[in-house]
């Protein structure tokens, strides 16, 4: 565990459902913080769809061995944002990993214990959708480390149903939940920028009112973010005004209040 004795704070990224914007989100908020002069680490557990280095416009990029394990990959020269992904081992990037169980146990073990994270501000952690063995893994990996769990959802009924078994999970592993963050939170008009609500709105923000948890913030569903993920971008750069890029800043900021060692 040596070389996560200089991270100061782990934060898990959780959803209950796939396809919610938990590595979009987990990109953006690494970004963020690294933009607010924070040191990041951001590791990739979803082992079967690896998709941060593709965010990050990694792809190309292979870790290297050094006595004391692997060095992550650096978003730049900085190297004020490090990032470890299975992506980054796999021969072709489009391999599948098709492993069972006691192997993603393995792996992500290694991925705690081995990567020489150096000084971090925070880690964050990004998570396959539900509860398996990669989050079973996680958190007894890193049960003293880990500073809370984030969890995402979307406004619909559905998905704040995922939530609370997350809720749960996180209750029975010991794990703080720091808070929700409602992504896809209306959709940004690309000709007006108004914000249209599709679906049912403040769903997340209800949940975390009953289950007296702390409310994040929303984020819209707006084509503008999709595109800085496509471009491996941060969306606080790319955007100069912008409601999308003011409520990820919203969330970055809420989330310095409550994660903080
Ligand atoms: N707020 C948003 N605005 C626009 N597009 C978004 C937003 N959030 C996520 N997306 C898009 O939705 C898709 C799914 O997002 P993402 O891959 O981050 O979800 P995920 O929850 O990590 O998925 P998985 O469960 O597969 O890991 C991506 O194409 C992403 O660009
Ligand atoms: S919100 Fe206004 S500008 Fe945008 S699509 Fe609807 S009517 Fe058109």
């Amino acid at each position: 565990m040596e070389n996560l004795n200089l991270v100061k704070n782990v934060i898990v990224v959780l959803s209950g459902k796939g396809g919610v914007g938990k590595s979009t989100l987990s990109v953006q908020i690494a970004y963020g913080l690294k933009a607010l002069g924070k040191t990041v680490g951001l590791l990739d557990v979803d082992l079967c769809g690896p998709s941060i280095p593709k965010l990050l416009n990694l792809e190309d990029c292979t870790v290297h061995q050094c006595d004391q394990g692997w060095v992550p990959v650096y978003s730049s020269q900085d190297k004020q944002l490090s990032v470890m992904s299975i992506g980054f081992l796999l021969k072709h990037k489009d391999d599948p990993v098709i492993w069972r169980g006691p192997k993603k146990t393995a792996m992500i073990k290694q991925f705690v214990t081995d990567v020489c994270w150096g000084e971090l501000d925070y880690l964050i952690v990004d998570t396959p959708p539900g509860t398996s063995d990669e989050h079973l893994s996680v958190i007894e990996n890193l049960r003293k480390q880990i500073t809370g769990a984030i969890l995402i959802t979307t406004p619909q009924n559905v998905a704040v149903a995922d939530v609370l078994r997350e809720l749960t999970f996180c209750r029975k592993g010991s794990v703080p939940v720091l808070g929700i963050v409602e992504n896809m939170s209306g959709y940004i008009c690309q000709n007006c920028s108004e914000c249209i609500h599709v679906f049912s709105k403040g769903g997340g923000e209800e949940l975390a009112k009953q289950e007296n948890i702390p409310f994040l913030g929303q984020v819209p569903l707006d084509p503008n973010l999709a595109m800085c993920c496509e471009n491996g971008e941060s969306i606080l750069d790319a955007l100069v005004h912008s409601n999308t890029k003011d409520a990820v800043l919203n969330v970055i900021e809420n989330l310095l209040q409550v994660a903080h060692n």
